[in-house]
């Protein structure tokens, strides 16, 4: 077997990819199987921390738009993202990988905080690691969580599974004319103000060096196909 082309990831998990064909939450046969590409990629040695979204549960934005305090509703979203690490782990444990959740907010009868050493210790020991509570701050996002995380953990890329398989011209979900880039520098995806992934995210991993690989959440084998330094999805460079 040739050698995958990262020895430590950060996976952003679209959170609204979870709820598959449902209208809202946590669909578990879909849960089940990105577990199952999860764990091949961490059977081959690859240490895995996951930042999860909540966009199948809550987004703040929503709740401001119909009239919540917008941290109020942010701080609704981060519980999201606990709950879905939840299930994440809980469907680990079935699929026989060990995970671990730490959350950016206190919330110690239910999940370990966060401690960066400490999950660096986990990753060193083969344990997946699931991030919640995003950046444990309104107002921010879980992809600048996973820009965060990356970046403190020393991973090598950030890895944003989606609901489309890369980055296009526009949104390929509105436009039927956008074309997908293979590779694209950060300063283009941020001057072409590109909405996969907001500005905040694209600058910290333009400022830290550390390269992103969108790619589709639900193509089979396109995980280990990213891992592997293959052609998959769209690369972003610094
Ligand atoms: N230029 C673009 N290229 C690709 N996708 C784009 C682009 N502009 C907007 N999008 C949209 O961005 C979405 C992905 O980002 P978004 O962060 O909203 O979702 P997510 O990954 O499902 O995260 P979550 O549900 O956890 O919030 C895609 O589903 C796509 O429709
Ligand atoms: O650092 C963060 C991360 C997230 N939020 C809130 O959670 C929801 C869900 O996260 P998504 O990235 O949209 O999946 C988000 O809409 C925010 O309301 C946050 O406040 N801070």
């Amino acid at each position: 077997m040739t050698t995958p082309a990262y020895q430590r990831i950060l996976l952003k998990l679209s959170g609204e990819a979870l709820m598959g064909d449902d209208a809202y939450g946590i669909n578990p046969d879909v849960v089940s199987r990105i577990v199952g590409e999860v764990a091949e990629v961490a059977r081959m040695g690859v240490q895995v921390g996951v930042v999860i979204g909540g966009g199948n549960i809550f987004r703040g934005m929503a709740g401001a738009a119909s009239g919540m305090d917008r941290a109020t509703a942010d701080y609704m979203g981060m519980l999201a993202t606990v709950m879905n690490a939840m299930a994440l782990a809980d469907a680990m444990r079935a699929a026989g990988v060990v995970a671990r959740v730490q959350s950016a907010l206190n919330i110690e009868q239910v999940v370990e905080p966060y401690i960066r050493g400490k999950a660096i210790r986990y990753l060193e020991n083969g344990r997946v690691v699931i991030f919640g509570a995003g950046t444990g701050n309104p107002f921010f996002t879980t992809d600048t969580a996973a820009a965060l995380r990356g970046a403190e953990i020393g991973a090598q890329i950030v890895l944003k599974a989606t609901k489309v398989d890369g980055i296009y011209t526009a949104d390929p979900k509105r436009d039927p004319n956008a074309e997908r880039f293979s590779r694209i520098s950060f300063d283009e995806a941020i001057s072409r103000n590109l909405q996969v992934m907001d500005a905040t995210a694209f600058a910290l991993c333009r400022d830290q060096k550390l390269p992103l690989n969108v790619f589709s959440i639900f193509k089979p084998g396109a995980l280990k196909r990213v891992v592997m330094g293959e052609d998959e999805g769209t690369l972003v460079y610094c």
